[in-house]
């Protein structure tokens, strides 16, 4: 791989506008047979999302994806939400009991719509055998699988009966996978997608490395379907992280899901803790995301999304905030 970016080294070219006004442009995405009105994400991460947030999500039409970490919570809400007419989306893992739970949910006939497989190094057996147990008892789950960083390997998770690949290996905020093995994408993630997406012929979602709401669209330009974010949502008033004051300034925590803190022990950590500033309501950013984004595509001289996917870049190596803070 040569020519490699980031974020932060990118610019998107302006089009010309074909609006009156950005209210004009269109958001929303198709994946897995549903419209949601963002391609948009928030991490399956115990910081991040719990039933409540996943319930607000889906009844405002917005995608989400419950984390793993309440295994024995999964049934009830699969009934809960399917129950109220909302999609079902939550996360497995790969031990032999998320094998025994996706068995009993055919037993039960609960079809989740989306099941996404969390696992950091998702270029595995592991995970091709989970892809492949999921579709043989499940065939009508939207199976999304990761996460990965190459051609090769969303290639070979699609092969094997993914729906969607995810791409990201180690570009997270809390994430520290790049500095304890020397392995990922991280600094490189947005050229990382791009050379995935060259090879996809699947839906791919982003994952990590995301800082600003200009990074959406340009995940989006470089073949994101939809883009994963974890920092940027932790920290609501609705965020499951705890709060405290620091300097009598409201914060709230946000951890990897391969920290100490998840995990509760200090085995095979590839993940930290931070906090981040109290950012008031999670809907507020949600409409603030979807006012940014409805601006990027009126600069990219189109009324929906795909009017990005198109646009020219420069590549101008770090140099896009000229030494300004980004807010
Ligand atoms: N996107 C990213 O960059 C990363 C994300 N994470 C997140 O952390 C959480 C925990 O992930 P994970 O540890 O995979 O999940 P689990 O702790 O559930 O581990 C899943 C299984 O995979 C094995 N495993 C984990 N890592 C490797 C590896 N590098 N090589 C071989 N086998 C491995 C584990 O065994 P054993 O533990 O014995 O090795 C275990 O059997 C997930 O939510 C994941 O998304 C973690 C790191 C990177
Ligand atoms: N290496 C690790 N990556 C992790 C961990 N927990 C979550 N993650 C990944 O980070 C993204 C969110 O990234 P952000 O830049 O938007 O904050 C998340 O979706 C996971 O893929 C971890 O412990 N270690």
């Amino acid at each position: 791989m040569d020519n490699v970016f980031d974020y932060e080294d990118i610019q998107l070219v302006p089009a010309k506008c074909i609006v009156n006004s950005r209210s004009e442009c269109d958001t929303s995405i198709e994946l897995g047979g549903h419209k949601f009105k963002l391609p948009v994400v928030p991490a399956n991460m115990q910081t991040i999302i719990d039933e409540t947030i996943a319930t607000q999500l889906a009844e405002g039409g917005y995608f989400y994806i419950m984390h793993r970490f309440n295994p024995e919570k999964r049934v009830n809400f699969i009934k809960d939400m399917q129950g109220r007419g909302l999609i079902a989306s939550i996360s497995v893992g790969v031990k032999p009991e998320e094998y025994t739970f996706v068995e009993e949910l055919a037993t039960l006939g609960l079809t989740p719509d989306f099941i996404t497989i969390d696992i950091a190094h998702g270029h595995s057996n592991a995970v091709i055998n989970m892809i492949q147990h999921i579709k043989g008892l499940l065939p009508k789950s939207f199976v999304i699988a990761g996460n990965v960083g190459t051609p090769e390997a969303v290639r070979e998770l699609e092969n094997a009966g993914a729906d969607a690949t995810k791409v990201g290996i180690g570009p997270g905020k809390v994430c520290i996978t790049k500095i304890k093995t020397g392995f990922g994408t991280g600094g490189w993630q947005l050229a990382a997608l791009r050379w995935c997406a060259k090879a996809a012929t699947k839906p791919i979602i982003a994952d990590g490395g995301i800082r600003t709401h200009g990074d959406i669209a340009k995940s989006v330009r470089f073949g994101a379907s939809m883009v994963m974010i974890g920092s940027l949502f932790a920290g609501h008033e609705e965020s499951p992280g705890n709060t405290i004051e620091i300097d009598g300034k409201k914060v709230k925590e946000y951890f990897g899901s391969a920290s100490e803190f998840q995990k509760g022990e200090k085995k095979n950590v590839e993940g930290k803790k931070m906090y981040v500033e109290h950012k008031g309501s999670l809907n507020d950013t949600l409409v603030e995301m979807q006012q940014d984004l409805q601006s990027s595509i009126s600069y990219a001289g189109g009324t929906k999304l795909d009017a990005i996917r198109t646009v020219d870049y420069v590549i101008v190596k770090n140099s896009i905030f000229n030494g300004d803070k980004v807010y």
